[in-house]
């Protein structure tokens, strides 16, 4: 397996690292990227042997194309150390700290990747980073966070402990995370890495659910942290762009193209205008509509 950049990534469903049968056939939800949880979703008591199930899995589990994230132990944990090397070895695509609260931590993960690369005779900056922004202190050092390195792939609101750290809980309309859901994609889009939403924890509220998914797509996030295969359609589907969406791009791009030819940089489509922003939203339109497979290369509808 091999991290890339760049690609569609609207669902990271997290499937717990010591469940072989969740494990086994994670990959047939279609979620865009499977992260493997080694920390909280995992005992005290049951830390090594879900690093050596998750280690195994790698290597041997068809997960159907999707990214493979790892999120591994803390750094004031003892396990933190074996993770790391484990996860190298077993050729994972991203690995999500938890709990970061610093560039330095970052730029110490990445230190102790390279080693272990090193160690086991891999290629160096094989295996992209991303960062779980968990409370106060990470919400404040967050743009800090998304330059420490190359390797940087994203930032992840983390709402469940955040909340915890700033004295409050969670409630349906998230005022609680307004602040650091701003905070953690201003951070990101600023230093062009991916940004990601916290999970939503009761499965049965699916009208909640929706709600929060289309407030973060709006905002401007590239996907969600899931904790249920249920969850993976409705957010694959807000992420998706619409047919109306799809085909208002393509004539912003005929209309643009239609202007250059006449030598200008503006133009108007049905009453409104076409500039140079108009154009760049229409061009991210369809890359998604291209990468989500709802359309080919030409810009034609490919048949389900
Ligand atoms: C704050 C945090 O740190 S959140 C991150 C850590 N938490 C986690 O990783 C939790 C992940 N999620 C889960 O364990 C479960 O979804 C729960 C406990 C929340 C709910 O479990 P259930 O009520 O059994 O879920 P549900 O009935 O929808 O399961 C349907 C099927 O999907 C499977 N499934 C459920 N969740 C997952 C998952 N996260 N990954 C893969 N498969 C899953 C179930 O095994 C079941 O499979 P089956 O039909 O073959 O038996
Ligand atoms: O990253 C997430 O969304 C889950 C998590 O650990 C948290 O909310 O504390
Ligand atoms: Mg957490």
């Amino acid at each position: 397996m091999t991290y890339v950049k760049n690609r569609l990534r609207r669902t990271m469903m997290f499937v717990p690292g010591n469940n072989p049968a969740m494990i086994k056939d994670a990959g047939i939800y279609g979620a865009d990227s499977i992260m493997l949880d080694l920390e909280d979703a995992v005992s005290l008591t049951e830390k090594d042997a879900a690093r050596m199930l998750v280690y195994n899995a790698i290597k041997t589990v068809d997960f159907g194309g999707a990214e493979i994230v790892v999120r591994i132990n803390g750094q004031d944990t003892p396990f933190y150390d074996e993770d790391v090397k484990a996860m190298v070895r077993a050729g994972v695509d991203v690995i999500r700290l938890p709990k970061t609260e610093s560039a330095e931590m970052i730029q110490k993960l990445v230190h102790d990747l390279e080693r272990a690369e090193a160690e086991y005779g891999l290629a160096q900056g094989s295996i992209g980073v991303m960062a779980a922004i968990e409370s106060a202190k990470g919400v404040l050092n967050a743009p800090a966070i998304a330059t420490a390195s190359p390797l940087m792939m994203g930032l992840a609101v983390s709402g469940e402990d955040y909340t915890a750290d700033m004295h409050t809980h969670r409630y349906p309309d998230g005022r609680e995370l307004e602040f650091a859901r701003n905070m953690v994609l201003q951070a990101a889009r600023a230093a062009d890495v991916y940004a990601f939403d916290t999970v939503f924890s009761n499965m049965n509220d699916l009208e909640g659910f929706y709600r929060e998914t289309r407030y973060i797509y709006e905002l401007g996030y590239d996907g969600k942290s899931l904790v249920n295969p249920r969850q993976v359609s409705m957010v694959n589907e807000v992420f998706n762009p619409t047919k109306d969406e799809i085909e208002a791009a393509l004539a912003v791009q005929n209309a643009i193209r239609e202007a250059k030819a006449k030598g200008s940089g503006v133009i108007s489509l049905n009453g409104k205008m076409v500039d140079k922003p108009v154009v760049e939203k229409a061009n991210r339109v369809l890359e998604t509509a291209k990468a989500s497979k709802l359309i080919d290369e030409e810009g034609k509808y490919i048949e389900k």
